[in-house]
């Protein structure tokens, strides 16, 4: 039976002016890297927040492990959460980072940390507010990996990364899950670089999930077709519609459907192309679609959604 490591119910943030989060019920399954994507401003630093009881909610609750987790020390020290703004007191210099951590979580692999520090060379002379951003993702990383946290969230950890240390992260998760599965999410833009390593994604669009699922799920259920404006509106008139561009006469539309033989041929017939769709291009599909089309996208997908993530 699948195991819910963080169960959300009706979760909502309000600030003033702004509704952070509206009204979200998910449940994340325990030892998945599940992906928090959506554009910015969408909620998923709120929601991370909610969940490690770094912010109270509004209305709603969050269960870890079955527990409220709000001042409840045995259930936060089991979480790990790395923000994309982390701060540090002013003299704190990289062993202080590290050995408050040691103390802190009690999974710690100090030999994980060791390995990432030389891999990611950073620095261990200056205070760590005079780290460049990369150095502080860096840092982050570390923290976050040998922390071995049963829960460990990740908030956009690459910023300011060069590629080769992007590339060290992405494998040394990869490689340290698969020897100790956890629960990990982590918010990131990169979609196509980070994709390889989601099981699963939540897409939040100004505060509501408009799809929570596994990864070959999403990609099974869509499609992409192209070709001349005028045969494509046709192809697409009455089929669900997530997104719809155009340059010139030519026009990219993505389907909500999963792409059957007939489509195939329907395409084939009117000049179109049909390509598999990247889960980059679904995410903007769901968050950065047409005016035309975006009502399409959320309602079309709001209401299948709420079924699945209250179950
Ligand atoms: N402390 C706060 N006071 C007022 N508004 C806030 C506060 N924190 C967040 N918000 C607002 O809540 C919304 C969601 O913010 P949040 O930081 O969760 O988004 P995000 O998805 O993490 O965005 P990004 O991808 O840009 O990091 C935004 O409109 C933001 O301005």
């Amino acid at each position: 039976m699948t195991q819910i490591a963080i169960e959300t119910r009706g979760l909502t943030r309000r600030f003033k002016g702004a509704t952070a989060l509206d009204d979200v019920s998910l449940q994340i399954h325990t030892n998945t890297i599940t992906g928090l994507l959506g554009r910015n401003g969408a909620g998923k630093t709120t929601f991370m927040s909610l969940v490690t009881a770094q912010d109270q909610p509004s209305s709603g609750t969050v269960h870890v492990d079955g527990q409220a987790p709000f001042e409840r020390a045995e259930i936060i020290e089991q979480m790990c959460f790395i923000r994309d703004n982390q701060r540090y007191p002013d003299d704190y210099k990289l062993k202080h980072a590290i050995r408050a951590a040691r103390i802190f979580y009690p999974n710690w692999d100090q030999a994980v940390a060791d390995r990432l520090i030389e891999a990611f060379r950073i620095p261990s002379k200056p205070v760590v507010k005079k780290f460049s951003r990369g150095q502080l993702s860096a840092l982050g990383i570390v923290l976050g990996l040998a922390s071995r946290s049963p829960i460990t969230f990740f908030d956009e950890p690459y910023l300011g990364l060069d590629a080769t240390a992007r590339a060290i992260f992405y494998d040394e998760l990869l490689r340290d899950y698969a020897e100790h599965p956890r629960t990990i999410i982590l918010s990131t833009h990169l979609i196509d670089e980070m994709d390889r390593l989601l099981e699963r994604v939540i897409i939040l669009e100004q505060g509501r999930v408009v799809r929570h699922d596994e990864v070959d799920t999403l990609r099974g259920g869509a499609f992409q077709v192209a070709g001349k404006a005028a045969a494509l509106d046709a192809f697409v008139a009455d089929r669900s519609v997530l997104s719809r561009r155009s340059v010139g006469g030519l026009a990219t539309a993505v389907i909500g459907e999963p792409v059957q033989a007939q489509d195939r041929a329907a395409a084939e017939a009117a000049g179109l192309d049909i390509t598999a769709v990247s889960l980059q291009e679904l995410v903007a599909a769901y968050g950065v679609g047409d005016p035309e089309s975006e009502s399409t996208a959320t309602t079309a997908l709001r209401a299948p959604q709420t079924e699945r993530s209250a179950a």
